[in-house]
């Protein structure tokens, strides 16, 4: 069911401060920030040869981030993303194997415009897990 990691990603209390690090400190090619109001963060994606790190910090209240960097204020690893062919295929095997889908369960439209979804990290010893259809 698994593809490629399609992103590891970091929540940064600074996403200008992060960006630079990754250019300036670490060589890296970065893009531009992409607010994403619908998921309550701002990202910057680090290109690298073989996956994406994304750079993500709150956007607007409520964010699903806040709570995370209220209990890591420097920043740490937040999610891992995974490509799949059949996000709703991937839902339905998972959910029949009772993991928890974050939301209402359907696919929102992600960074990258394609169908995301979120499964709890108590579910995946403690890692919040993301599938992103390719
Ligand atoms: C989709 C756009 C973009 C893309 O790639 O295209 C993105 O990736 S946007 C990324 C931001 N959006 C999300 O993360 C959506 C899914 N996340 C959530 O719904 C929340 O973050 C949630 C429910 C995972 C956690 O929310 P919150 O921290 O407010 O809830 P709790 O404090 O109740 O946490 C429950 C429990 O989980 C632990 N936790 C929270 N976040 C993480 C994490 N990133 N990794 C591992 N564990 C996490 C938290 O510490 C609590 O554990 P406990 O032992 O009960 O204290
Ligand atoms: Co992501």
């Amino acid at each position: 069911m698994l593809g490629r990691v399609n992103h590891v990603a970091i929540a940064v209390p600074d996403l200008t401060a992060a960006t630079a690090a990754y250019r300036d400190m670490l060589g890296a090619t970065v893009s531009a920030p992409q607010a994403l109001p619908q998921h309550g963060v701002t990202v910057v994606f680090v290109e690298l040869p073989n996956t994406k790190i994304e750079l993500l910090e709150p956007l607007g209240a409520g964010s699903p981030i806040a709570a995370f960097l209220g209990k890591n204020p420097s920043g740490g690893m937040h999610h891992i993303c995974y490509e799949v062919t059949d996000i709703l295929a991937a839902r339905d095997h998972l959910v029949q194997r009772g993991a928890r889908v974050l939301g209402n369960g359907e696919p929102k439209i992600g960074a990258h415009g394609k169908p995301v979804l979120f499964l709890h990290p108590k579910d995946f010893f403690g890692t919040l897990v993301e599938l992103e259809q390719v």
